[in-house]
């Protein structure tokens, strides 16, 4: 019998943190019809002609200070750490791989590596905690689109998500221990944004997302699969295994591009009106992100936390991602295992 194969895919980050770097990784991320869903032709002239042109020497600055010298981007360095620390944990029996769905290292090499291993089986697991076609859905299809081209054919297994896994979920408590959560004036449960657009397209019983004030924050067996719905969930068990109470957080959704309306309301007018509230200190989780990267090392510790001083608030504090946590190794192997 073969190794187990076992595929981890992130979203993916630049080469390096230079403009050309950047905008290659720009345009092929946006380029995707998951992403940005609109017409080909459209997309293209959106994305290639205005969107990146604009964004890569803004994004690339941004990009330059949270890179390392000795370990480049965050996000693949703690990936990277996720799946040397789970391969260890799973041992000889299996062969972790990791890869991103933009840029290196590819899909494609990937999966070659774990064929010519002739692993008797692959489980993929795209690392987004809640469902969203931009990020989990576009991951399975580029696996799908990929081995449906090999003449055989291993047994092949997806997770949709785990917003509600109970390891993961003790982990990002945990790290908010260090923190002392008690000594905060308020809590922010900061998910990266989704078009609305997306959410509704997405809801394929028509009569669920986005159809009532409220109907995208309560997980119903209805709604199982709304990215809105997955992140209240994660931000409610957060909470009540920390012991926070109802009026103690806020759900909010971060990183919106462009000037379509995405799932509200927005972190950065929740900063606002916490400051206005005269709150000063907020200590802020990020659950929709695994590993430390720009949405949270820079948008969050750096931006979010410049705006609420500005606005009268003193000190924004972000929860470290799962990065090495052993917690939310112990939650990828019963993942694998389960
Ligand atoms: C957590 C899951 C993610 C979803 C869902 C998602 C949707 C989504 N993102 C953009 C646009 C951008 N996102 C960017 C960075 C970024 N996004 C995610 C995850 C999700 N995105 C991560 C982990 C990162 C960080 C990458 C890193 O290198 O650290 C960026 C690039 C940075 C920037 O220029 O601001 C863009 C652009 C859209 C349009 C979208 C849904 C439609
Ligand atoms: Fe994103
Ligand atoms: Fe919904």
């Amino acid at each position: 019998m073969g190794k187990k194969g076992v595929l981890l895919v992130n979203l993916g980050t630049p080469d390096s943190a230079a403009t050309p770097d950047v905008r290659k990784y720009l345009n092929e991320f946006l380029m995707d019809g998951r992403v940005i869903d609109i017409s080909p032709v459209s997309r293209a002239i959106l994305v290639r002609g205005i969107i990146v042109p604009f964004r890569a020497p803004k994004s690339a600055k941004l990009y330059r200070e949270i890179w390392s010298d000795e370990t480049g981007s965050p996000l693949l360095h703690y990936s990277l750490m996720q799946q040397r620390l789970l391969q260890q944990r799973l041992g000889d029996e299996y062969m972790v791989e990791l890869a991103m769905r933009y840029q290196s290292p590819s899909i494609e090499s990937a999966l070659e590596r774990l064929k010519n291993a002739l692993v008797s089986e692959i489980k993929v697991i795209a690392l987004f905690p809640q469902y969203a076609s931009a990020s989990t859905g576009s991951v399975y299809e580029k696996v799908m689109k990929l081995v449906s081209q090999w003449l055989t054919i291993p047994n092949i297994s997806f997770t949709n998500s785990f917003h509600d896994n109970a390891l993961m979920i003790e982990a990002f408590a945990q790290n908010a221990q260090k923190h002392q959560p008690q000594t905060y004036d308020h809590i922010l449960f900061s998910f990266h944004g989704l078009p609305q657009r997306q959410m509704v397209k997405s809801d394929h019983t028509h009569n669920h997302c986005l159809k009532s004030a409220n109907c995208c924050q309560t997980l119903t067996d209805a709604n199982k699969f709304c990215y809105s719905a997955q992140s209240y969930d994660t931000a409610r068990l957060i909470a009540a295994k920390m012991g926070i109470g109802k009026d103690q957080y806020t759900v909010c959704f971060q990183s919106r591009l462009g000037n379509d309306p995405w799932v509200q309301p927005y972190t950065s007018q929740v900063i606002a009106d916490m400051a206005a509230q005269g709150k000063k200190r907020l200590l802020v989780f990020c659950p929709a992100f695994v590993a430390d990267c720009l949405e949270t090392v820079y948008e969050v510790s750096v931006e979010y936390h410049e705006e609420f001083k500005a606005k009268g608030g003193e000190h924004v504090q972000l929860v470290e991602s799962l990065n090495d946590n052993p917690l939310f190794i112990d939650a990828l192997e019963e993942m694998v295992k389960g």
